[in-house]
C-alpha cells in the first residue's frame, strides 16, 4: 500500500530547517576574493573619512576672513602663493591677503578655511585673483570624518559582500577580511532516464536539468558545490554512494526519487542511513514531496525531480539554511507586495509558487506568471523573476488581486528609463 503523507504548513517546515542552523567557521581572504563571500566580523572605520579637511574643487584655498568685504563694486585681490595637487601637501602658509592654488582632494592647507572654484574667480594672472563674493569659513571644505569618525561601525557583519562593500573594505584597510566558510554541498542527480546535456536524446529519456540548476542556485547562494554526478534508480548504488560521499560534505543535495513511485528510493536511503526526517511533505505546489533530513548536522536536502519544484524547493528551504551557516543576517528572499498581471483560475488546495515575471509599472508591482505552470515544467524558470505566492483554499485568484512575491534577482530587470524629473 502507498505511504500516505501528512502534509505541513511551508512556514512550519521552514521553521524546522532553521532551527537546525549549523555556523560555519570563518576564513580569512584577501579582499580581491571577498565577493560574494559573507562577512564573518564588523567592519569598523579605521581611520576617519576623509582622514583629513580637504577641498572638494578645483579651485583656490583662501582665508574666509579676507573674503568678508568682497562684493561686485568692491573686488578682492588674493596673491596666489602655490599650487597644490590632490596627494601634496601644501609647503607654505598663507598669510592674510594670500591664497593657495588646490585640486579636488586636496588636504586644506594650514590657515585657510574656505575654497573657491575657479569659475567663482577672475584671474588676472598666475599670481592674482579676484573675487566678487564673500565666503564663509567653512565654505566648500570637506571636514575630516565628515562621512563616518574613526572608531565608528560601518556595518554589523553577515552581509554579502558587493562591490561597495568591497569599496569601504578597502577605504578602511581590509586587505584581508575574515568571512565565512563555504559549505560544501554535495550534489547528486537521481533517475535512469537521465542524459547530459551533451547527449543526444534517446527514447524514454531526458537531459538533466536540475543538477546544472542547482550547481547554479548553490553559487548564487555563496555556497561551494561538488557534483557527484547522475545516479541511476537503483536502491544499493544509491545508498553506497551517498553513505560514500556524506564524509565530504557540509550537505547534501539530491534530486528525484522523494516521491511514492517504485523507484523513489530516497525515502528509503534516509531510513537506511538512520537520518532524522523532518517532513516529506509540505502544503504547497511545486514541490510537495520536498523532503529535508538531518544526518546529525548535515542536513540532506532532498528536493523533487521535477525541475519546477526542486527550484522552488532549493530556494525555500536548502538556500536560508546554507545562507543562515554563511552567518546571514537575512537568509530569505525579499517578499512585496504586487498586483497580479494575468488571472490564474486554477483552484489551490495547497500554497503556489507560481514562478513569474515581476516588474514595476506606474510605480507599482505588478507580477505575471511566466509559462505553464506545472512542476514539470523547466522553461518557466528561465523566464522567471519572482515567485507569486497565492495561498492555499481558494478558487483561484483574479488579474488584479493584490499578491505577495518573492523576489528572485533584479537584474536584466529595466529597459532605460528618464530618471525622475526633479520637481522645482
Ligand atoms: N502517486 C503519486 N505520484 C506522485 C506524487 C504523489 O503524491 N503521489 N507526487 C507527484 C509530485 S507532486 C512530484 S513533484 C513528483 C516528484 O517525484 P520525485 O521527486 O520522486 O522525482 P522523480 O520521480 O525522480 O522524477 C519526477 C520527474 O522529474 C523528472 N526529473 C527527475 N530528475 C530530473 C533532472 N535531474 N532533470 C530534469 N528532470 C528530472 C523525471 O524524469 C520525472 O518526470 O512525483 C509526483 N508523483
Ligand atoms: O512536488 Mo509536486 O511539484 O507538488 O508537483
Ligand atoms: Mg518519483
Amino acid at each position: 500500500m502507498v505511504e500516505k503523507r501528512k502534509p505541513i504548513p511551508v512556514s512550519d517546515a521552514v521553521g524546522r530547517v532553521m532551527e537546525r542552523i549549523h555556523t560555519a567557521e570563518t576564513e580569512t581572504v584577501r579582499l580581491e576574493q571577498a565577493g560574494g563571500r559573507w562577512l564573518a566580523e564588523p567592519i569598523t572605520a579605521d581611520e576617519a573619512v576623509p582622514p583629513f579637511d580637504r577641498s572638494p574643487y578645483d579651485g583656490f584655498a583662501v582665508r574666509a576672513e579676507d573674503t568678508k568685504n568682497a562684493g561686485r563694486e568692491n573686488p578682492v585681490t588674493l596673491r596666489v602663493i602655490e599650487t597644490v595637487g590632490a596627494g601634496h601637501v601644501a609647503t607654505k602658509t598663507p598669510r592674510p591677503g594670500e591664497a593657495v592654488r588646490v585640486m579636488t582632494g586636496t588636504i586644506m592647507p594650514q590657515e585657510t578655511d574656505a575654497v573657491i572654484m575657479f569659475e567663482l574667480t577672475k584671474e588676472l594672472s598666475d599670481e592674482e585673483i579676484q573675487i566678487t563674493r564673500p565666503f564663509e569659513p567653512g565654505d566648500n571644505v570637506v571636514k575630516k570624518g565628515e562621512e563616518m569618525q574613526k572608531g565608528a561601525e560601518v556595518l554589523p557583519g553577515g552581509e554579502r559582500v558587493h562591490a561597495g562593500i568591497t569599496a569601504a573594505l578597502a577605504t578602511f584597510g581590509y586587505s584581508n577580511v575574515q568571512v565565512r566558510k563555504k559549505p560544501v554541498v554535495g550534489v547528486f542527480a537521481t533517475g535512469t532516464e537521465l542524459l547530459e546535456p551533451g547527449d543526444p536524446l534517446e527514447p524514454g529519456k531526458i537531459r538533466n536539468s536540475n543538477a546544472p540548476m542547482v550547481v547554479e542556485q548553490l553559487k548564487e547562494a555563496g555556497a561551494e558545490a561538488v557534483y557527484y554526478g547522475q545516479l541511476p534508480d537503483e536502491f544499493d548504488l544509491c545508498l553506497s554512494k551517498i553513505s560514500g560521499v556524506l564524509e565530504d560534505v557540509d550537505a547534501l543535495i539530491t534530486t528525484g526519487g522523494v516521491s511514492v513511485g517504485d523507484f523513489d528510493f530516497l525515502p528509503a536511503v534516509y531510513e537506511k542511513l538512520e537520518a532524522e526526517v523532518l517532513f516529506n511533505k509540505v502544503a504547497m505546489r511545486p514541490g510537495s514531496v520536498t523532503t529535508v533530513a538531518f544526518q546529525g548536522e548535515k542536513p540532506l536536502f532532498g528536493l523533487s525531480g521535477n525541475p519546477s519544484a526542486c527550484f522552488v524547493g532549493f530556494e525555500l528551504f536548502a538556500a536560508p539554511w546554507l545562507k543562515a551557516a554563511m552567518g546571514a543576517q537575512k537568509p530569505f528572499l525579499q517578499q512585496a507586495d504586487a498586483v497580479l498581471g494575468k488571472s490564474f483560475p486554477k483552484p489551490n488546495p495547497f500554497t503556489r509558487f507560481v514562478r513569474g515575471h515581476a516588474f514595476f509599472y506606474k510605480g507599482k508591482l505588478h507580477a505575471v506568471p511566466a509559462g505553464l505552470d506545472k512542476s514539470q515544467v523547466v522553461t518557466s524558470l528561465a523566464q522567471s523573476n519572482a515567485l507569486i505566492v497565492l495561498p492555499g483554499g481558494t478558487r483561484g485568484y483574479e488579474k488584479g488581486d493584490p499578491v505577495t512575491v518573492f523576489m528572485l534577482r533584479s537584474d536584466g530587470a529595466a529597459e532605460f528609463q528618464e530618471p525622475v524629473k526633479e520637481q522645482t
